[in-house]
């Protein structure tokens, strides 16, 4: 996942920008950056790191203008490198800055045709930066000095026409405006939001809600699948719908883990999905557990919390805080490479061991992927004196490799695939395991927008809502994500961009 923010305002963006990135930090941690138009120039600042860590007041005071965009990163293309940071630039057409969350599944083929048909160079292995450039190629066939909001629909229509996948963008044009667009089944979220200022109407778009609350912008609503936002340079916003067949099938993940619960994703509040999770599978393990003796319900923070809560509410059960999380690790799924991953659960979470001495426990997460949460923390629950350790899991076995923005590249390193749930069990070394059912786990969403028909569940059952993922693609990104190939070089992620003016360290 990752985090996009855009702003047309009628004062400085540069510091909301940041603020709405500082709130989408749990969607990407690897890398930030910001662009800002100032009198027909773009001023960027983007590098590795959280963005408290890429921006100092010396790059703030250069981010001037009152349009711009902002990226926080989570690579699942390409490498770490900060040659990858976003946004990324082109200087033809107008210039345009470019930032996408997501990911697309025809890449492979685009690569190719970018070159024999655009001429186009692609200089890293982003599939972002390929995007940029197909929208690129498209609004270079608008004639005029100006782009209208004709224009633009029918450049994101052509764009749609070519590229399969999942897609949240925001691009600055410069000279014109922010156009930003979703792919036509909504996998990846975007919120449309305004804020009325003495000197007029400002519009910002982002990837959650939370960041137009932060910011002080008014959610207006989600941007539609397939539709395009077209705000011009002077404020005016133009909104269409590109795709043809659009359907609204967000990334359910979103719901179980990605985004923060105090977000709104198409109609749908991230907490009170949350909670339903919790509410049916507290009747699951009533009704599966019966017999069972658990003392107390302990939540694996952050993310399951709010879950965990609630299967304490229905079972009847304390519900107790049983391990402290160091506030300054970030979220252990999100980093890149096993390794870091592992060292980093103790060093984030440390149990209160009187919360578990002679006690049967409950332990809760949102989900199990690599297993590296649950393997670690029901050691930890043993090493404080629980008597027995069940686990239970607010999302089904994860067995399928997810395509979509989310760094699950490879079955194999998913702890559920090819296994079933004892195997499971062992493994992780818990008394007892559960899962969310996937039905209750899409009625739970659904609960609070029935109007949604379908949800992006592959990762659970394999169904890719775009259709065109076969056992050669899912190969093919095994091997190019494989752990190696994640992990840019050191020297290399400390190399400067070698493209438009950045502001550097000084
Ligand atoms: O089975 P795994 O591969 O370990 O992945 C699943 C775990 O990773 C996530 O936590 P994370 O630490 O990323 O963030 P959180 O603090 O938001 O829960 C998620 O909430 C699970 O705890
Ligand atoms: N998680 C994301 O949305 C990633 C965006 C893009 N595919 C990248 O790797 O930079
Ligand atoms: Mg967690």
């Amino acid at each position: 996942m990752c985090g996009i923010v855009g702003i047309v305002g009628k004062s400085q963006v540069a510091q909301s920008l940041y603020d709405g990135l500082t709130v989408l930090q749990h969607r990407g941690q690897d890398a930030a950056g910001i662009i800002t138009i100032d009198e027909n120039r773009f001023n960027l600042r983007k590098a590795n790191g959280l963005v408290r860590d890429v921006f100092h007041t010396r790059h703030m005071k250069r981010l001037t203008g009152n349009m711009g965009i902002g990226h926080c990163r989570y690579p699942t293309a390409g490498t770490s490198s900060s040659a990858e940071a976003q946004p990324f630039y082109v200087n033809s057409p107008f210039g345009i800055a470019f930032a996408h969350n997501g990911n697309l599944t025809n890449a492979h083929e685009l690569q190719e045709e970018v070159f024999r048909i655009a001429r186009r160079h692609i200089n890293t292995s982003s599939d972002s930066e390929l995007l940029l450039n197909i929208f690129a190629h498209e609004l270079q066939s608008c004639t005029e000095l100006t782009v209208s909001a004709k224009d633009v629909f029918k450049v994101v229509t052509s764009v749609h026409k070519k590229i399969r996948g999942a897609y949240a963008v925001v691009a600055a044009i410069i000279g014109q405006g922010i156009v930003a667009f979703r792919d036509p089944h909504g996998i990846r979220p975007l919120a449309l939001g305004k804020r009325v200022t003495e000197m007029g109407e400002e519009y910002m778009v982002a990837s959650e809600s939370v960041a137009l609350d932060t910011v002080g912008f008014k959610f207006i609503r989600d941007v539609a699948p397939g539709e395009a936002v077209f705000i011009t340079e002077s404020g005016e916003l133009h909104t269409q719908q590109c795709a043809e067949q659009p359907s609204t099938s967000p990334c359910i993940f979103e719901f179980v883990y990605f985004a923060r619960p105090d977000s709104f994703i198409d109609g749908i509040s991230v907490y009170a999905s949350r909670v339903n999770m919790g509410r049916k599978l507290g009747e699951k393990i009533a009704k599966e557990w019966a017999d069972l003796d658990i003392d107390v319900v302990i939540p694996i923070p952050e993310t399951s919390s709010d879950v965990a809560l609630q299967i304490a509410t229905t079972l009847n059960l304390p519900y107790r805080q049983g391990f402290v999380k160091n506030r300054y690790i970030g979220r252990t799924f999100i980093m890149p490479g096993q390794t870091m991953r592992k060292k980093s659960v103790r060093r984030k979470l440390n149990a209160i061991s009187s919360e578990f001495r002679g006690k049967n426990v409950l332990l809760v997460d949102d989900s199990i992927v690599r297993g590296t949460t649950s393997g670690q923390i029901i050691e930890m629950a043993r090493e404080s004196g629980a008597k027995k350790v069940y686990f239970a899991s607010a999302a089904p076995e994860i067995r399928f490799p997810n395509v979509y923005g989310i760094d699950m590249p490879s079955a194999n390193e998913l702890i559920a695939y090819g296994r079933e749930i004892e195997q499971i069990a062992d493994l992780i070394q818990a008394d007892g395991l559960i899962f969310q059912d996937i039905q209750d786990l899409v009625d739970a969403v659904r609960e609070e927008n029935p109007d949604i028909k379908r949800f992006e569940t592959s990762v659970f059952d394999g169904n890719y809502i775009t259709a065109d993922i076969d056992q050669d693609y899912l190969e093919r990104i095994d091997i190019a994500r494989g752990e190696k190939s994640r992990q840019a070089p050191v020297v290399q992620a400390e190399l400067s961009n070698l493209e438009m003016h950045n502001i550097e360290e000084l």
